[in-house]
């Protein structure tokens, strides 16, 4: 009999286990990439309330504002009807519920990418402490509207670089947005299948697609990014994707890629919009951005530098402002 709350190896990659197994009863790529992306998206909305300076820093703390609209949709991965909520109820309740969320997202990352190269035990701690309210939490997470947005939430409260930010939003690549909860709908891949692999696919999709302007919701009023033929399934970009490349501060509204056309001749760029979005100059802060894009774009289909630095960012927001824990051991 282990000691409660204690973590080892076997516990923890039985966490994995079983969330494999849960991913594995669901019906449809869709549903899979969500539940996927919920997950991972569930322990980063926990850590993106962290605030460096604020006598209440908040972090991971397993605290989720959940009547806010910034946290809508995370209820479809934890409330008391859901799998994995259910799954932490029956086998894990003496774990902590944010390591708990941090060891879910590490195993749906392990498990999505490629030849289950992002192993990121190493870099897991655990002893983290829970709490059930956090007023004004919700206030900290980051809209959807421009890259001060970014800034303000990566570099100026958890106190990261552009790199980690970049590599931290490189998870778009899993999952997708739901008109009923974001407003934004699409994915970020081209297909479910495709956003269940958690590789460099997103920074590929964001340099080399031409992406438009659109409306993604009237009321409340919500403007994204989209390519190509929306017919069954639309592909999207949040402005705080769009922007690590794009200034869109200088050049909105704008296309990404006014180069690219079809056999026939006819822009990819929606015809409204005609106008090529500008890129950072040097010298401007967010040109770290854009060289981190390329960096983990380079190696072809190798995703190392991607693994490698989203492994450091991870580290870093999962833990940020929190002393005293501790790494797995072998054996409780
Ligand atoms: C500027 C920061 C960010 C913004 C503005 C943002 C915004 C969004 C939005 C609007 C959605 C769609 C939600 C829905 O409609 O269900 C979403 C989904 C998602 N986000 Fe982010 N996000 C940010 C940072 C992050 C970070 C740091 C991570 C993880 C490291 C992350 C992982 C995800 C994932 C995996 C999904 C898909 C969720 C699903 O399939 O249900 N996001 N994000």
């Amino acid at each position: 009999q282990s000691t409660p709350g204690c973590i080892d190896v076997n516990r923890y990659y039985a966490i994995h286990e079983d969330i494999d197994f849960l991913a594995s009863n669901i019906a449809t790529d869709e549903e899979r990439s969500h539940f996927f992306g919920g997950i991972v998206r569930l322990a980063a909305h926990d850590f993106m309330d962290y605030d460096k300076d604020d006598a209440d820093p908040m972090g991971m703390d397993g605290c989720i504002d959940w009547l806010s609209r910034a946290n809508a949709g995370l209820s479809s991965i934890w409330n008391s009807y859901t799998p994995l909520y259910r799954l932490y109820q029956e086998k894990y309740i003496d774990i902590t519920r944010p390591d708990f969320w941090v060891i879910a997202a590490n195993a749906v990352i392990l498990l999505t990418s490629v030849n289950n190269a992002l192993d990121l035990q190493n870099t897991f701690y655990y002893g983290r402490k829970e709490r059930n309210e956090c007023d004004g939490s919700a206030s900290r997470l980051p809209s959807t509207q421009n890259c001060q947005q970014v800034e303000g939430v990566f570099l100026d409260r958890m106190g990261m670089k552009w790199k980690d930010a970049v590599a931290l939003l490189g998870a778009h690549t899993l999952g997708r947005g739901n008109r009923e909860f974001s407003g934004h709908h699409g994915t970020w891949d081209p297909t479910d299948k495709e956003a269940q692999i958690f590789d460099k696919r997103y920074y590929q999709e964001l340099v080399g697609r031409s992406w438009s302007p659109r409306q993604a919701s009237v009321d409340p009023p919500l403007q994204d990014f989209t390519t190509g033929d929306n017919t069954d399934r639309p592909k999207m970009m949040l402005n705080t994707d769009i922007c690590l490349v794009y200034n869109l501060e200088q050049s909105f509204p704008c296309c990404t890629r006014t180069d690219l056309f079809d056999g026939s001749g006819q822009p990819h760029c929606n015809t409204n919009w005609d106008t090529q979005c500008s890129m950072y100059e040097d010298g401007n802060s967010r040109k770290e951005a854009t060289d981190a894009v390329a960096n983990y774009l380079d190696g072809g289909d190798d995703n190392t530098n991607f693994y490698e630095a989203f492994r450091l960012a991870w580290f870093k927001a999962t833990t940020n402002g929190l002393a005293d824990l501790r790494q797995i051991v072998e054996s409780c």
